[in-house]
């Protein structure tokens, strides 16, 4: 696949009835997760940028070159774009086979090999089999992915994936994951994705971009914005996770368990592993995620518990969410725990007092960086 490197630049505005758009960014090749109450304009970014909806004024620029100026008169109509754009339904060419789909997508490549590339993607979205069949005999997670391959194999420029996991179960998103995360280092381009699934997209970047009401409230680091009361005035905090970035101090196949390393003694954290699955080496680097509601907060530690994990820290922060309290806690590394106001009220919860922050390790979800 061919290198390009280049970034998204978009300053435009678009007024619809009771509804303004305006955006002024810079998507930098790699991936951002595009979030946003429903109506805050996420898939008309997406429209935009692969020139379905027309903007009012401004411009949109990719890899240097111009697909929109208002004041150059130039609107490159959207085949001419190399944008790839996936849809939460796949939307198929229904009179042609998966085969055919798919080599509708190498109709931009400039080498000649089709057919291995064609090999490649089937293979990796797991969908060989159904190579001869025709859209309207597919299941809703095949559809999907036969989108994803044709879009990845007209070599883009940008690509677009709206709700792409949506159709999938749980097995083929964690399958597909990974590979979208490759495809888009080996690309090196811009790639938006908009989900409602925090947890698959802070598994596939850090860099979200938060949209309110047609305007961008944030675009930032998914750690930096989980500090943000704003970020939970957006997401349910049920959906909000504490993503934390650790190391691997030790390994113990036996019990399944392994130990890492935050910042400083005292740091560790068990997260279980399955040995033979997963392989991990002393050293390497770990993403460790965490429910807010899945840390109990208590005054001291618990002697005779079942928890492996009990860090020690300080409340920086607290928010009021109705009927919850969100606690910002420094534990050597930040994590916010959500615990009830009443339990709040009872254990005095408020800024700068000392909490224990307790939690299984089943609880932890980790992925290797
Ligand atoms: N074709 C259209 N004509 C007029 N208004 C539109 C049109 N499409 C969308 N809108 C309006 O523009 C606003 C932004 O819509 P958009 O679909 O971009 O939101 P969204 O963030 O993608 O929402 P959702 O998460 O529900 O898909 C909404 O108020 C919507 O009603």
């Amino acid at each position: 696949m061919k290198k390009v490197s280049g970034c998204l630049k978009i300053n435009i505005t678009l007024q619809r009835p009771g509804f303004s758009f305006r955006i002024n960014e810079t998507f930098k090749p790699g991936i951002t997760g595009v979030f946003g109450q429903s109506g805050a304009g996420k898939t008309t970014l997406l429209q935009c940028i692969s020139g379905g909806v027309h903007p009012e004024n401004g411009y949109i620029s990719s890899n240097g070159h111009t697909l929109f100026s208002k004041s150059d008169n130039v609107n490159v109509p959207s085949h001419k774009r190399r944008v790839g754009y996936v849809f939460q339904e796949g939307r198929l060419f229904p009179h042609f086979s998966v085969r055919q789909n798919l080599l509708y997508g190498t109709r931009f490549r400039k080498n000649n090999n089709t057919g291995n590339a064609l090999e490649r993607m089937t293979g990796m979205l797991n969908i060989d089999h159904l190579i001869d069949k025709y859209p309207g005999s597919l299941s809703g997670g095949e559809r999907q992915r036969v989108a994803l391959g044709r879009a990845l194999l007209a070599s883009p420029e940008i690509l677009l994936l709206d709700e792409p996991f949506s159709a999938l179960d749980q097995e083929l998103r964690q399958q597909i994951i990974p590979y979208i995360s490759k495809v888009a280092k080996h690309l090196n381009i811009p790639v938006l994705i908009v989900s409602h699934d925090l947890p698959d997209i802070i598994k596939l970047t850090s860099r979200l971009c938060l949209l309110s009401k047609g305007e961008v409230v944030a675009h930032d680091h998914y750690e930096a914005l989980m500090h943000q009361q704003y970020l939970f005035n957006i997401l349910p905090a049920a959906d909000a996770l504490n993503s934390i970035t650790m190391e691997v101090k030790s390994v113990n196949p036996e019990d399944g368990m392994i130990v890492l390393n935050g910042f400083g003694e005292g740091r560790r954290v068990n997260v279980t592993f399955e040995p033979g699955v997963h392989n991990y080496t002393r050293g390497s680097k770990m993403k460790v995620f965490l429910r807010p509601d899945h840390i109990v907060l208590a005054r001291g530690r618990v002697e005779g518990s079942s928890f492996r994990n009990q860090l020690e820290g300080r409340i920086v922060e607290t928010f009021d969410e109705g009927p919850r309290l969100l606690c910002h806690v420094d534990c050597g590394f930040p994590l916010v725990a959500e615990v009830s106001r009443a339990a709040g009220r009872e254990l005095e919860l408020q800024k700068g007092t000392r909490v224990f922050c307790l939690f299984k390790t089943l609880a932890l979800d980790a992925v290797q960086v």
